[in-house]
């Protein structure tokens, strides 16, 4: 296991940020962390490096107590705080270079992994300009390339595609995904939940300060819905509105669980139904179909259901 966290629990004053998470996150893991605010996404984050005190509970990182990690173990460790974690008066190059060395990397090593880290996140030419002249997306990407220098086994990032527009947001979770196909374990938390879908093979929920759901993405939606959703394509948008009818009138569905979107049909089955008899039923009534499947659910269905709460308010 590269992280094996046992019911850690933290409270600041009245607050119980942390109230009793554990996890297990294995080699090569993209680990998800979503929750609406102040679930306790970055105080866990922070109890996993260590950089929190637990009240109680217990983590292992690589093997090793987060309170007394190893100087190997600490450089097989990357954290892209939510925070920027430059100075802004420094160059990017300089930046890099700093954590480079806080790492312990030295000489032509240290150059190379700093333009390495640098040219990843797509900043080289830029590399001479102080930080602070940077737009938000650069200075995110700066951020990564500072967490990322010491190519580390394990990554933890606190949303790190807050407020960045679209094109270097693509280049983040490229990055991700690169490094993810690289071998690196990583630990991700973000408001966007199509983030979470797009990169992570396993998704953790947390809710005041608790693990709601934990598994394979796939499952968790599965196991924590009960929407389930049938479309119908038809050829045209009269067809579906024909078709709307009819099983209206059929009375196979009520007409608030029925919607047309363009040439489709949605039928949103009732909990008790059963989408093969539905099927059947609805082919039965000989309409013009050009198919018919059912919707997977979305996360944030999953996420509303489990927290009642929309993850960006
Ligand atoms: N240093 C602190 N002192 C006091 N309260 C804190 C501190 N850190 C976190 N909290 C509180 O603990 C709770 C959990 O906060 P945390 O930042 O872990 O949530 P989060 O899920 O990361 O939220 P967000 O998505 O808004 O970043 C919140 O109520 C927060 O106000």
């Amino acid at each position: 296991m590269i992280i094996e966290a046992e019911d850690l629990r933290k409270s600041f004053k009245a607050t119980k940020a942390v109230a009793g998470v554990s996890l297990a996150i294995g080699e090569g893991e993209t680990v998800g962390l979503l929750g609406p605010n102040g679930a306790g996404k970055s105080t866990t984050l922070n109890l996993l490096l260590g950089l929190v005190t637990a009240d109680t509970g217990q983590v292992r990182i690589l093997g090793e107590d987060t309170r007394r990690l190893s100087d190997e173990a600490r450089r097989a460790i990357g954290f892209v705080p939510q925070e920027y974690a430059f100075f802004p008066e420094l160059s990017g190059l300089a930046n890099v270079t700093y954590w480079a060395r806080l790492y312990g990397l030295r000489r032509r090593a240290l150059d190379t992994a700093v333009r390495d880290a640098l040219e990843f996140t797509g900043l080289w030419d830029r590399r001479k300009d102080a930080a602070k002249t940077y737009s938000g997306g650069m200075q995110r990407r700066l951020n990564i390339s500072c967490g990322i220098v010491h190519n580390p086994k394990l990554l933890i990032m606190d949303e790190p595609t807050v407020g960045v527009d679209p094109q270097s947001r693509n280049h983040i979770l490229d990055s991700v995904r690169t490094l993810s196909a690289g071998g690196a374990t990583i630990v991700y938390t973000s408001h966007y939940m199509e983030e979470i879908q797009a990169l992570c093979d396993r998704v953790v929920i947390m809710d005041g300060g608790k693990v709601v759901a934990d598994g394979a993405l796939e499952k968790v939606i599965r196991d924590n819905t009960d929407e389930r959703v049938v479309l119908l394509e038809t050829p045209s948008p009269e067809a579906a509105r024909d078709a709307t009818d009819q099983i209206l009138r059929h009375g196979l569905l009520a007409a608030a669980e029925t919607d047309v979107e363009g040439s489709t049909v949605v039928l949103r089955l009732p909990p008790d139904a059963d989408f093969n008899d539905l099927a059947a039923r609805v082919l039965a009534l000989g309409l013009t179909l050009e198919s018919i499947g059912e919707r997977r659910p979305s996360l944030e269905t999953v996420f509303l259901t489990l927290t009642g709460k929309k993850l960006r308010d």
